[in-house]
């Protein structure tokens, strides 16, 4: 057997409107959580961006920083150099160091990095100096550039801690050579003393927000130079700090991101260890600083991406709600359409059916007729039909009542419906009391046949008549056949013959069945 309602293809199952509703949510969804996830992702994108290009510019600072660092320390050890030249030349005598003070004020005056220059013996007292003699720096045997050199027989440069001037009271980073004899023994030193200010001034040209920090160290971790100017870090060590610790052990040059140990402040480092000198130049921005407008670009991005997906939400919830609108009004017409099938087909059997008896009306039975006659013309095969008629039936209203009268017409009724032995034949209430069955592809013979035991049937069933001779309801029936010529007239003459037949047979008494004889009837058919 075929499926009434085959299962659709499943991508028309897709589209059936019931699968759309949880497929539209889904869609919403997924669309509203792409727009934030993209935008989220184009954010994160942005703060890699911003992060990138400040440790860009952070590694640029401290390469400038550490270049002004080298230039500076390397002009200043050059005069170092020369002095320590020309003291081995010129040695140390009177007029000597007269001529010496001279030209160190003269390059004290031409360079604007340094503080002053300084000759001390091998035991730290004065010879000579870019100042007038003063009695707080008459000996500098305690300083620590003094103690390196006569502990240490290196003859290079030493950079050592910023000490405060006992002459000015200036904080200045001493850069100094070891002087010795003839016989290269320990015989002074010579100092210059580069002023903390000129680091001060330049690393104040440069613009790192307020937070950023610039600095100048020795490799041991000791601050020489810090912008903004803490006082409390000048000469301190940050050696304990990840830089010093972690970083520059590993390499000269680096990036990091790092909480400061000094004030806890999270910032882009970028440090770079001079190529010829001890020290380690460091400059850093604010993590916070550098990330303030992102982060305010950030916070309207989402902003408006929340809204459009809370927007897009509120789209969705109105659309789905449409389409359960509509699929509510589509379950209403689907039921009112299967009403009106329901209705349809009701109206349809009755006004082929005949109420009372429940067989076909005369409508139909006429509609049959037609196309037999013509279904039997076109294959020339015979067409019977009976027409029967219960006898006295006027007396058994009268008996019995109307309504009596109905429920016998029903009984008889039923008889005939059982006389139907094939598919195509066709009970039939003509009208009245009468009644018709159609029977193609019979001739007389068994038509005669069928008839006949219809009325045995009936008079078997013992259906009480006391207006009829035999006590009994029986019925007469009038039987015609014949081979349809194709002609309209066939269906009339049908019936006609039929109809004459009964005539006949109640003529003859009722109670029997008559075929229809030609010769027995002098009209012309
Ligand atoms: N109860 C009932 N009676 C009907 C119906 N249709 C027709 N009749 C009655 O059937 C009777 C038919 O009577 P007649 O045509 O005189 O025929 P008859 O009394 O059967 O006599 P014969 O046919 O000559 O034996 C009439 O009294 C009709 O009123 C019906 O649907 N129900």
């Amino acid at each position: 057997m075929t499926d009434p309602h085959p299962r659709p293809p499943r991508v028309l199952r897709l589209l059936d409107p019931h699968a759309v509703l949880p497929l539209a949510r889904v869609f919403v969804v997924l669309v509203g959580l792409s727009l934030i996830a993209g935008v989220a992702w184009m954010i994160w994108n942005a703060r890699s961006v911003q992060l990138e290009e400040s440790q860009k510019e952070t590694a640029n600072l401290a390469y400038a920083l550490a270049r002004h660092a080298q230039d500076t320390v390397k002009k200043v050890d050059t005069m170092l150099v020369g002095l320590v030249e020309r003291l081995d030349v010129d040695g140390m005598a009177p007029q000597a160091l007269q001529r010496l003070q001279r030209l160190l004020r003269l390059l004290v005056d031409a360079s604007p990095e340094l503080h002053g220059l300084f000759a001390y013996d091998r035991d730290g007292r004065w010879l000579s100096s870019s100042f007038e003699q003063s009695a707080a720096a008459a000996n500098t045997s305690d300083r620590e550039y003094f103690r390196y050199h006569r502990d240490n027989p290196d003859r290079g440069p030493h950079i050592g801690a910023p000490v405060r001037s006992r002459i000015t009271g200036a904080w200045v980073i001493p850069i100094s050579r070891r002087l010795e004899d003839a016989h290269g023994r320990f015989a002074g030193v010579v100092l210059a003393t580069v002023d903390m200010g000129y680091f001060q001034r330049f690393y104040g040209t440069f613009d790192i927000n307020r937070r950023g920090a610039l600095s100048l160290t020795l490799d041991n971790g000791t601050v020489l130079v810090r912008h903004p100017y803490m006082e409390r870090l000048i000469g301190a060590s940050l050696a304990t700090g990840p830089i010093f610790r972690e970083h520059l052990p590993r390499s000269p040059v680096g990036n990091a991101t790092l909480t400061s140990v000094v004030d806890g402040e999270v910032r882009l480092y970028s440090y770079r260890h001079l190529e010829h000198y001890p020290l380690v130049a460091t400059a850093a921005l604010s993590q916070a600083e550098v990330l303030a407008n992102w982060r305010q670009d950030a916070y309207v991005q989402l902003g408006v991406a929340t809204a459009l997906a809370l927007l897009l939400g509120l789209l969705g919830f109105h659309l789905t709600r449409l389409i359960k609108a509509g699929l509510a009004t589509e379950a209403e017409l689907l039921g009112a359409r299967d009403s009106l099938a329901a209705l349809n087909q009701r109206l349809e059997k009755l006004a082929l059916e005949d109420e009372l008896t429940g067989l076909a009306n005369r409508r139909q039975f006429m509609a049959a007729l037609d196309e037999e006659v013509l279904r039997a013309a076109r294959h020339q095969r015979p067409l019977a039909l009976l027409m029967l008629d219960v006898d006295h039936f006027k007396q058994f209203n009268d008996l019995y009542g109307h309504s009596a009268g109905d429920q016998c017409l029903r009984s008889v009724a039923q008889v005939i419906r059982g006389g139907q032995k094939r598919p195509g034949d066709l009970a039939a209430r003509y009208g009245g009391e009468e009644f018709c069955v159609l029977l193609p592809e019979t001739d007389m013979a068994g038509a005669l046949v069928v008839a006949e035991q219809i009325r045995q049937t009936l008079e078997s069933q013992g259906l009480v008549h006391a207006g009829s001779p035999l006590g009994l309801v029986t019925l007469s029936a009038g039987v015609h056949a014949l081979i349809p010529t194709g002609e309209a007239e066939s269906a009339a003459q049908l019936l006609h013959c039929a109809d004459r037949a009964l005539y006949r047979a109640k003529a003859k008494g009722r109670n029997r069945v008559c075929g229809f004889d030609v010769s027995l009837f002098k009209e012309k058919l």
